[in-house]
Order: structure tokens, then C-alpha cells, then sequence
């Protein structure tokens, strides 16, 4: 459903991204891991047409997007992406949010569009707190209505970039089970870039370790975790769990 091929990206003469090569199937989850700048986001931020590859082909839900006249808003719709500051709109509830884009997008009615976000919000366990404006919740709470609101325009894959490096230690866990629930029960296809490894090693179906730009491994999550076999990759774990 989505793949990389032979994709090169330049920020002006910095090398972003070097000779990606890379396929995501329908229902898999993915974790990208790898140290601060190896263009994990930048990765991300390419399949729904945020950055623009400079070289190559990119395929996304049976477009390639690399071609100018594909359109990229088709394909941003089928898209959800997840940031590490939730994005909510501060002026709206949280019934408000989810609904928002299936109203004006999606062309539901406003009562198709209560009861949907009925449901996600419920599963997110976020219904209860429906009326509330989003400066009155935590972080992890506003993480997860940012996770039902992204539900709501029914995407065929999700994008999540660091969803809980920007939350407090007693929230992740919340945020994680969402996600882990998402995936088990809608088998959507998911691709995250984290640094939660536990996460990474027991949820995600493969993890992929980036670094300068590259790809280095791409494996099943558990015998990337157990025996790593990048060396690069090797040290990053082991100084991930010597703290
Ligand atoms: N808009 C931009 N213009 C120029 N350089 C950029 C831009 N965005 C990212 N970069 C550079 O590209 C490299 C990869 O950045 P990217 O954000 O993709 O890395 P990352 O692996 O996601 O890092 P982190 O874990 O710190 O978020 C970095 O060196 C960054 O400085």
C-alpha cells in the first residue's frame, strides 16, 4: 500500500534521505526507530505529501506521488497523522474536533457525525469528557482525542510521529493502548516513529532503524530487539536499556 523506491530527499544540499527502499503492507504496524536527526520524520512526513521527495518514486495507496499530477490532497484525506503536539482546535469541544472533518469533508450529517465520534471516543475512553475544551484536559487525554479524531475521516493507514514524547511519564501508557487496540481490532496499517521501545518490540510487526539518512535494518520487531544485526543498530539499543 505504500512503498519507497530508490527515493533520495535533499533540505537544499543536506541529504535527508539516501536510496530508501521500502514497502508497508495493508494492516502491518511499524515502528521507526533510530537516533535524533536520521530522518525518521522526514520519512513520515513524505508519504502524505507534508515533504517532497527529490528523487525517486513513492507509491501511496496506488498513486505515485512523486508524480506532479497526482493529487495530493486524495491522498492526504486517506491519511491520518498523529504529531507529537496534539493539534486540536483549541476553541472547539472535544465532540467538536471529531466531528469537524467528517461534516465538511466526508459530508456526513452532524447527528452521522455524533454518532460515529460516539464511538471513537468511547473507545479512546474520551465520551465522558465530550463538552470539554481541550485546555482543560492532559496531555495523553488530548493524544487520544487526537487519535479518535483522526479515526473519524476512517483512514486507510495512520501516520504517528513521537505520539508521546511530549506527554507525561503517567499518560504514555494510555495513549499506547489506544494504539495497541486500534491495531489488533482494526487491523490498520500503521507506521510509527517512536522511541518507546516497548512498544516497538512487543506491538509493532516490524521495526525499522534508521540513521544519517539510511535505512539500516528492517526486521520482525522481536529479533530486531534480540539480536540486532546492524551494529549501529546494536549500540543504539543497548544504550537505549543501560538506563
Ligand atoms: N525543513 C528542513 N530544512 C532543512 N533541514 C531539515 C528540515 N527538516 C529536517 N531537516 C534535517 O534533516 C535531518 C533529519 O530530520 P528528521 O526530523 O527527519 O529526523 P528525525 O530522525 O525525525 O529526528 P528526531 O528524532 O530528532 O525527531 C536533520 O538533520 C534535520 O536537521
Amino acid at each position: 500500500m505504500i512503498e519507497f523506491k530508490n527515493v533520495e530527499k535533499y533540505y537544499g544540499k543536506f541529504h535527508a534521505l539516501k536510496n530508501i527502499n521500502i514497502k508497508f503492507e495493508q494492516g502491518e504496524l511499524i515502528t521507526i526507530i533510530g537516533p535524533s536527526g536520521s530522518g525518521k520524520s522526514t520519512l513520515l512526513r513524505c508519504i502524505n505529501g507534508l515533504e517532497k521527495i527529490t528523487e525517486g518514486d513513492l507509491m501511496v495507496l496506488g498513486e505515485n506521488i512523486a508524480d506532479p499530477d497526482t493529487d495530493i490532497r486524495q491522498v492526504r484525506q486517506e491519511m491520518g497523522m498523529l504529531f507529537q503536539h496534539f493539534e486540536l482546535y483549541p476553541h472547539l469541544t472535544v465532540l467538536e474536533n471529531v466531528t469537524l472533518a467528517p461534516v465538511k469533508v466526508r459530508g456526513l450529517s452532524q447527528k452521522e457525525a455524533d454518532a460515529e465520534a460516539e464511538q471513537f471516543l468511547t473507545r479512546v475512553n474520551m465520551w465522558d469528557r465530550k463538552d470539554s475544551k481541550p485546555s482543560q484536559l492532559s496531555g495523553g487525554q488530548q493524544q487520544r482525542v487526537a487519535i479518535a479524531r483522526g479515526m473519524a475521516m476512517r483512514p486507510k493507514a495512520m501516520l504517528f510521529d513521537e505520539p508521546t514524547s511530549a506527554l507525561d511519564p503517567e499518560t504514555i501508557g494510555d495513549v499506547l493502548d489506544v494504539m495497541k487496540d486500534i491495531a489488533e481490532k482494526d487491523k490498520m496499517t500503521m507506521i510509527v516513529v517512536t522511541h518507546e521501545m516497548g512498544f516497538a518490540r512487543e506491538v509493532a510487526d516490524r521495526t525499522v532503524f534508521m540513521k544519517d539518512g539510511e535505512i539500516l535494518e528492517d526486521r520482525e520487531s522481536e529479533a530486531f530487539f534480540t539480536s540486532p544485526n546492524d551494529p549501529n543498530a546494536k549500540r543504539f539499543i543497548e544504550q537505549i536499556f543501560a538506563y
